[in-house]
């Protein structure tokens, strides 16, 4: 690193969750590694998204309210860095704030989790699937209408509960979460993005800052994942341009061709009971930031082209 000396310390603040905290004390280790003589601590908090369980998280809000407590820390000196899935970060930082960093991402796919059933094809008409996601809502129900979807909210073991006390035949989750809290052995099957196409940059995570701090920005460099923030930037401009949030079913994901050159980005956005879609793909070779934007923004246009926009005022979200 040129010319700054080395962080003598430095907080990161986490939402409290399981799955929160051990992404805050993973990204802890790794600058512990770069960092050895650092006192590196993390501030647990709790946010408004984790207090409200009873409701859908289309109906509370959305995405700000997983981190605008852990934003409010950082404002304050309290922080200097906080960490996120992805997912959860809105597309539009606000005034102020930065995504310094993204690492590089675990498996992107949905998961299928039962105690009953092998995979989605194998389970009989009404059987019940939990999820709270209005993508893989619209998903499931487009190939599969047979089954009766119920929302599904509280934190991974609250929701694996609900699973083994029998409330749901099944339900679908983040291969991510899963595979970082050492439930791996839980998923049945790894939903092929064909059949439920991922959210914008699931599986990866983010550390957002001060944008005035670039310091902490240059601290944060060894970390940052170039293939896949290129990735995830070309999904997120997609959700971006379509004013995506959690209260429409949108999914964007950009996969790597073996070459590592060429990038592939699929988008969908369809209707909750999954009967219309709306869908494009395209491959670009991306090696900057401005190609991803590009690659994103061509997949966008095709889409509002295709009546992604009208599809999404239907929804009257
Ligand atoms: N919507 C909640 C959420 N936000 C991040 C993850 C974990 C996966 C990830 O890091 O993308 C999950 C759980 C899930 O979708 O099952």
């Amino acid at each position: 690193m040129n010319n700054i000396l080395p962080p003598e310390r430095l907080v990161i603040a986490s939402r409290e969750s399981r799955l929160a905290m051990w992404q805050a004390k993973h990204i802890q280790k790794l600058l512990q590694d770069i960092y050895p003589k650092c006192e590196i601590s993390i501030l647990g908090m709790t946010t408004r998204g984790d207090q409200i369980l009873d409701k859908s998280l289309s109906k509370i809000g959305g995405k700000g309210l997983f981190i605008k407590e852990l934003e409010a820390a950082l404002l304050d000196g309290r922080a200097d860095l906080a960490i996120h899935s992805l997912k959860d970060v809105p597309m539009e930082m606000p005034e102020g704030f930065a995504l310094s960093t993204i690492l590089e991402r675990e498996d992107p796919r949905d998961a299928f989790i039962s105690n009953r059933y092998a995979s989605l094809k194998d389970m009989p008409e009404g059987a019940i699937v939990g999820t709270s996601s209005l993508r893989r809502e619209a998903q499931i129900r487009r190939k599969y209408p047979h089954l009766k979807i119920v929302p599904l909210r509280g934190n991974l073991d609250t929701r694996l509960g609900k699973l083994d006390n029998g409330e749901f035949d099944a339900m679908i989750l983040a291969c991510a979460g899963l595979i970082r809290l050492n439930l791996e052995s839980r998923i049945r099957e790894r939903i092929d993005p064909v059949d439920s196409l991922p959210a914008a940059s699931q599986g990866a995570l983010g550390i957002e800052i001060l944008a005035s701090n670039q310091t902490m920005d240059a601290y944060l460099a060894p970390l940052k994942d170039l293939l896949t923030t290129l990735q995830v930037s070309a999904e997120r401009q997609v959700s971006r341009r379509l004013g995506g949030s959690c209260e429409i079913p949108i999914a964007a994901y950009a996969k790597w061709g073996d070459d590592g050159v060429k990038l592939d980005l699929k988008a969908l956005v369809a209707s909750i009971d999954g009967q219309e879609i709306v869908e494009s793909s395209q491959t670009m070779s991306v090696a900057t930031m401005e190609a991803a934007i590009q690659l994103g923004d061509q997949v966008a246009d095709d889409l509002i082209n295709k009546g992604a926009m009208e599809l999404i005022a239907a929804l009257g979200k």
